[in-house]
Parts: structure tokens; sequence; C-alpha cells
């Protein structure tokens, strides 16, 4: 057996193993802990079948798993590739061609709804073929550059030779895998936060001694963001889970931010103003738990283990949690609903909710589009209690 078949068999073994219920990097460590005799040229080989696999959702599953992975590798990379070289010479010659062509070559058609579970449910300004195509591709690896600080990251990219691009005015794309603790050793000087993520930040307005409330907190990505458009707030943090609120402090205390209140809190049980230390907020940062299917180019084993079933449990969720924190909004107050989904229902319906049921006049409310440049899809209403 040639190393390209050992190759495509060791893939083949992963998908046969892996059912989907936990995320498959950590699945993949376990299988090649459990072999050790994989060097790591091997283990990132198949690992790259393997993802590339995923990008393709459930289109053409009538495929043998080995031309299936093929396939992807040929309809995922650009770069000229030895596997194929060897055994799909047909697919080799036409690497650099666009989608398309590559398309043709195979005598295959994108078929969006395969690739993407859920294709009826997407927010309605999503363009689906250019959404599902984007999946093809691994988004990049983006952080933020934190006030003051961009010029001397920029440095340190260069002198050690890291090919980067600046992308906004506090963004730096990089390329995927780049040991930034190593690179970029002061670690208060950037936070890794995707690009959209970022973009949603471009909404928050605090102003000087203002109270503000980041209700879903999780490690506190937008929180340190808030802190950084204006440190001299009043700031409360929570979330339902104890040991992300851990992370959390541990995050700040690298980052800076000192002066705030932290909470482990139920947003979905009743009266939880009673178990904060304010109640009235001039901005809360509702980013909700979501299906994250905004972020599925870096998962794409959802593209195939999703069930869309599950929105409708997301939604409910969302709305239950607007519920209760919106009637804290201080007149004149703003509350910045986020999620990293795709999902008409956790978007538009949400902000509709924040309308008609919460009392809230919707100010904006956008799709941060992703697809087109390598980076997660987001969504962000800014409601107002007038
Ligand atoms: C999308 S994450 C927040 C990400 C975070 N804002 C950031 O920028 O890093 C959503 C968070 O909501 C929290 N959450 C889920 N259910 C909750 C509930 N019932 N009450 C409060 N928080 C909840 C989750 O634990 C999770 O950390």
């Amino acid at each position: 057996m040639t190393r390209w078949e050992n190759y495509l068999r060791s893939a083949a073994a992963v998908l046969e193993e892996y059912d989907g219920s936990v995320p498959l990097h950590h699945f993949l460590k376990q299988f090649f802990k459990a072999r050790p005799q994989m060097g790591s040229r091997d283990r990132k080989t198949v690992q790259q079948l393997v993802y590339r696999y995923f990008r393709l959702g459930r289109w053409q599953m009538d495929m043998q798993v080995a031309d299936r992975l093929l396939l992807a590798t040929f309809l995922c990379e650009t770069a000229p590739d030895a596997m194929l070289e060897a055994l799909r010479p047909e697919f080799s010659s036409h690497m650099t061609e666009s989608l398309d062509e590559k398309l043709a070559v195979a005598g295959l058609t994108w078929d969006p709804a395969a690739v993407f579970p859920g294709i009826g449910h997407l927010s309605p300004s999503i363009q689906k073929e250019d959404f599902t195509r984007s999946f093809l591709q691994q988004p990049r690896l983006f952080i933020r550059a934190r006030p003051g600080r961009k010029a001397a990251l920029l440095k340190q990219l260069e002198k050690a030779g890291v090919t980067y691009a600046t992308a906004g005015p506090d963004a730096i794309a990089l390329p995927n895998g780049t040991k930034t603790e190593a690179i970029l050793p002061e670690k208060n000087w950037y936070e890794i936060q995707d690009l959209s993520s970022q973009e949603t930040g471009l909404r928050f307005h605090p102003r000087k001694i203002e109270y503000w409330w980041d209700c879903c907190a999780a490690s506190g990505g937008k929180s340190i963001l808030l802190h950084d458009r204006q440190p001299d707030i009043r700031l409360l943090v929570t979330d339902v889970r104890a040991s992300i609120l851990e992370n959390l402090r541990r995050r700040f205390a690298e980052a800076g931010v000192r002066e705030y209140d932290s909470r482990v809190v139920d947003l979905t049980a009743p009266h939880p103003a009673t178990q904060l230390p304010h109640t009235s907020f001039n901005g809360i940062i509702l980013d909700a738990p979501c299906t994250g299917s905004g972020t599925w180019g870096r998962t794409p084993e959802n593209l195939y283990y999703f069930d869309p079933v599950k929105i409708a449990a997301y939604a409910a969720l969302q709305k239950k949690i607007a519920g209760n924190v919106s009637k804290l909004l201080a007149p004149g107050g703003t509350l910045i609903y986020i999620t990293c989904s795709v999902f008409r229902e956790e978007n538009e319906d949400a902000a509709v909710f924040l309308e008609r049921d919460c009392g809230l006049r919707i100010e904006e409310s956008t799709v941060v589009e992703g697809y087109r440049r390598f980076a997660d899809s987001m969504f962000v209403t800014v409601a107002r209690r007038d």
C-alpha cells in the first residue's frame, strides 16, 4: 500500500469512528494519542483530509469515502497536491482554476442545500451560493490590536517574517496556525478576535461612568472590546457558567481590566435582577448563546452533523434571555444583541421580538458578513429604550 492510500485509510478510520458528539479537534487529539506510531506529518495530512471532507457538508454522499476525500482536496486546495498527482492526475492539472472550472472538470453541480444544513432558515440577506462556497476555505486567524499597539505589533510580525494583512482600523489577519504567543509576547497588546466579532463592537458607544452589563460574557471578549472603547465605565459581567467566569478573571487581569463586578446568573430564571448588584443599565451587551452557524467555516463537522430542528430551541432561549434582560435597560439606554449565527430565527426574528415584545426601538439590524473575506458571519441589532 502506498503512503497516500495509507493516509486515505486513516482518514476513513477517523470518519468511521467520529460521530459529531464532541468537537472534531478534541476527537482527533484523542485519536492520534492512541496511535503514537503516526508522525507529525502523517497526523497533519490525515487531519487536513478529514476537515476537507466535512467542508462538503452532505453533498455527494453517495461517493466512496476515498473518492470524496480526494474530491474535497481538489475543491478546497489551490496549490499542487502530491496525493492528487499520484491518485487523481486528471484533477491535479486544474488546481489553480476557479471553483466553477473545477466543478466542470469533476462533472458535478454545486448544491448549497446539500452543503449547508437548514439553508431555508438563512437570514434573507445572505447569498446562498457565495456563503456555501466559502466553506471550502478555512477562515483566517484575526487579532485585534489594543489601543495604541498596532504599529508595534506590525513591527514584531515583520521581524518574525509573518505575512499579515490589515483588515480595518484594529484588525490584523494572520495565516492560520501562526504561533501568536511566541511571536507576539506582549499578551496585553492584542486579543485574538474574529474580524466580524471586532466589528460588532463598532456599535458600542459607552460614555464615561455609565453602567454597562455584558450579560452573557463568557471569557469576556466583548467586554474587553467595550473597555478599550471607554475604560471609565461601571461594568458588570455575568454568565451562567462559573468556570468560564474564572477564565474571564484571568483574561481581564492579563488585559489590565480591573474595575468590574462579576456574578454567576442564569438569565432564564425568573427575576434575575434579584441577583444583580445594580438593576438599571445604560448599555447591555447580549452576545447570546446560539447555534454558532456563522463560525462553521472553522468547525465544518457541523455542516455534516447539525440538525436544524435545534434552531427553534436556541431561538426560544434567546427570547427568554432577551425578555428578562431588556427590563433592566434604563430609559435612553441601548441593548446590543449579537449572535454568531446565520439563521433568521436567531437574528431578524429576535430583533422583531425585541421591538414587539420588549418595547425597544430597533436602530440597526445587520448581518456582519464574513463569508466573502475569510471571517465569521455574525448578526447585530442595536435596540434603544425610548
Ligand atoms: C456567545 S457566548 C458569549 C461570548 C462572549 N461574549 C465573548 O465575546 O467572548 C454566550 C454565553 O452565554 C452563556 N449563557 C448560556 N445560557 C445562559 C443563561 N441561561 N444565562 C446566562 N448566560 C448564559 C454561555 O455560557 C456562553 O458563555
